[in-house]
């Protein structure tokens, strides 16, 4: 069994246990259901291009970063100009919360992708509840159908959709309506094993309709002005601010390189 396996199983059973406490029609009452969401996919094309991402700790790393305030850490993210900021919302493999979506929310008005591992339809509600803009959506584990079937809920709510692929066959798979950014993950989920070569094969294969966006393991400028050749617009940036003290001050030092 793979980390992802354990991951998948475990959504299952959280997500069984939430419908029933909290049915879709009380996620509808959030004030945030409603809401006018912000395009993710312009501000990319727009923008710096960068994604940061708010996150405590990984089954990969396990503890990047444990003392930090959300709000502070967006805050300073936002003052960075990231176009896009993603929020772990998974609690036990990677410390995160919906509520730390929720005070993202409250705090700035940059794009916001939920970073959640969607086995339901029941998932992309709450995305939107919580306030997020878009979501992600990972070819490793969907299947077709059900990436057809999601892509449209997001877009039917506003949502914008990021389609992670780390290879061929899930790209195949994922060129499909109502999904406006495809994302290489450099991250082998299954094995962790992380390389930006990666975005790099599967860029010219990916049809220039969709923004091009790569995930994990990006610490570096000369990394960014390389992807930047084969057409990435978005660059998703975890670790390398969340692992100092100050993780807005490490992205505007980044951006300003730029
Ligand atoms: O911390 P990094 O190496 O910069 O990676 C960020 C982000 O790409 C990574 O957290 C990620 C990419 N796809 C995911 C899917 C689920 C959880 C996490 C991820």
């Amino acid at each position: 069994m793979t980390i992802l396996d354990k991951i998948i199983a475990y959504k299952h059973k959280e997500v069984s246990a939430k419908k029933e406490a909290f049915p879709v029609s009380l996620l509808e009452q959030s004030s945030y259901f409603k809401r006018e969401t912000n395009s993710l996919s312009k501000a990319l094309k727009n923008g710096s291009g960068i994604i940061a991402e708010h996150k405590r700790k990984s089954p990969s790393k396990s503890v990047i970063n444990d003392t930090n305030k959300v709000h502070e850490v967006v805050t300073g993210y936002e003052n960075a100009a990231v176009s896009g900021m993603s929020i772990l919302t998974d609690t036990v493999f990677f410390g995160g919360s919906l509520d730390d979506l929720l005070v993202a929310r409250k705090t700035v008005s940059t794009p916001l992708l939920r970073k959640e591992f969607i086995v339901d339809p029941y998932q992309i509600f709450e995305a939107k509840s919580y306030g997020a803009d878009a979501i992600l959506l990972i070819a490793a584990y969907l299947s077709q159908k059900q990436l057809i079937e999601y892509s449209e809920t997001a877009a039917k709510l506003g949502l914008e959709v990021l389609l992670e692929v780390h290879n061929e066959e899930e790209l195949n798979k994922s060129i499909i309506p109502n999904v406006s950014m495809i994302g290489v993950n450099n991250r082998n989920l299954k094995t962790f094993e992380v390389s930006i070569e990666i975005s790099k094969q599967l860029a010219l294969k990916i049809p220039d309709d969709y923004v091009k966006v790569s995930e994990s393991g990006i610490s570096s400028i000369a990394a960014i002005q390389e992807l930047k050749k084969y057409g990435y617009k978005g660059f998703l940036i975890g670790e390398n601010f969340m692992k100092t003290d100050n993780p807005g001050e490490a992205a505007s030092k980044f951006i300003n390189q730029l």
